[in-house]
């Protein structure tokens, strides 16, 4: 497939733009899929106007795709930045455009100076696992380790609000990005490139190309561990992920809820599809103690995360209970674990144990 697509590529390179340059080398196609013979892709054009008078080009980008062998069909739209949008990825700062379609094939994009990947993942969404994502990286910062936090979740990317930035990345020159830094964190947020409030609404290429782009043209530097939290579910991020960054390893996030495991149990099994070994389950919001009578509820039930690691042969690392400091704390962009209590001790011990295993 990959052959495929780079030939598309060298075919397009072959139509010539009014002002000169082609298709590829002013980077104007996107979301380039090539799947059982069909062909698609986006042509963005700098503005409506220019969109407008480009649908000779596009019918010729067709023509262009269906002559490379093996492709049967060809799709090809046109669409432009409306010049008040602040570019496709909001912010109106001259910067990188993120998700574009994934380039170099199966090339690795794992960031040079960076020790260990560790993915967070879960199976179920809103399990907490930005919430252990954020608290296990200022944890491992707390303990002296350089940590790198990249926020994956492209639908829905919570880390900026739970780590307290939301300024724009700066990028001198117009490829590489600097992370920001919070909590003694180096950071980056696919949502701080975007325009909050606003729906992304991309195909899987686009979501690869992000990640892919979040990976290899942040400047993350020398890194003990990147942890990478991933959106919920096994779709393209995670595959991306396993595939073109060799992650040391997955730390997988559910609560005891019944529904919540059988999606953790696809998510453990598509990480050893991938070869991906799941280094640890985390339990989130197992109990709850009630601050008036010290009563404890298992609102979501009871051990079933830790039940699931023994039959798994899994390590079983933390039961984190519900609690209220860790989601006002979350919401006001200091993660508990940056100040003192019970929570900041689990956190911390959660940690520990990483570091003893060598894992971060
Ligand atoms: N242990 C906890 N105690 C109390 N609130 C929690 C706890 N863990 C997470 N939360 C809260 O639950 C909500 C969802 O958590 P979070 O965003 O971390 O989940 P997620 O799995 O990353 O969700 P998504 O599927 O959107 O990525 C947040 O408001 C967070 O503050």
């Amino acid at each position: 497939m990959s052959e495929t697509r780079d030939e598309i590529l060298k075919q397009l390179e072959r139509l010539e733009l009014p002002g000169g340059g082609t298709l590829v080398s002013r980077d104007m196609v996107r979301a380039l899929s090539v799947e059982n013979g069909q062909v698609r892709f986006v042509i963005e054009a700098p503005s409506p106007d220019l969109a407008r008078q480009m649908e000779p080009l596009r019918a010729a980008a067709e023509r262009a795709a269906l002559s490379v062998p093996g492709v049967q069909a060809a799709s090809v739209a046109l669409t432009a930045h409306t010049p008040e949008a602040k570019g496709p990825q909001g912010g109106g700062a001259p910067g990188p455009r993120i998700g574009g379609h994934p380039t170099g094939g199966q090339e690795s994009v794992r960031p040079e100076g960076v020790r260990s990947i560790l993915a967070v993942a879960s199976g179920k969404g809103g399990v907490g696992k930005s919430t252990v994502s954020s608290n296990l990286a200022v944890a491992l910062a707390r303990q002296g380790r350089r940590v790198g936090l990249l926020d994956a979740d492209i639908h829905g990317p919570s880390l900026p609000r739970m780590m307290g930035v939301n300024q724009r990345p700066a990028s001198p020159d117009g490829k590489t990005i600097e992370p920001l830094r919070a909590h003694g964190v180096t950071l980056m947020s696919i949502g701080l490139m975007l325009e909050e409030d606003k729906a992304v609404v991309w195909r899987g290429p686009m979501l690869m190309g992000a990640l892919q782009q979040m990976l290899s043209q942040v400047q993350w530097g020398d890194l003990d561990v990147l942890i990478v939290d991933l959106p919920p579910g096994t779709g393209d991020v995670q595959l991306t992920l396993c595939q073109r960054a060799a992650p040391t390893g997955a730390l997988v996030v559910s609560t005891p809820q019944d529904v919540a495991l059988l999606d953790a149990r696809k998510a453990i099994d598509m990480f050893r599809t991938l070869k991906t070994p799941v280094l640890g389950l985390i339990e989130n919001m197992s109990v709850f103690h009630c601050p008036e009578c010290g009563h404890e509820a298992h609102i979501f039930g009871h051990g079933g995360v830790r039940a699931e690691a023994e039959k798994l042969n899994i390590p079983f690392l933390a039961a984190l209970p519900i609690d209220l400091e860790t989601r006002l704390a979350g919401d006001a962009g200091t993660p508990v674990a940056a100040g003192e209590g019970p929570m900041a001790e689990a956190y911390l011990a959660l940690a520990s144990r990483l570091i003893e295993n060598q894992i971060a």
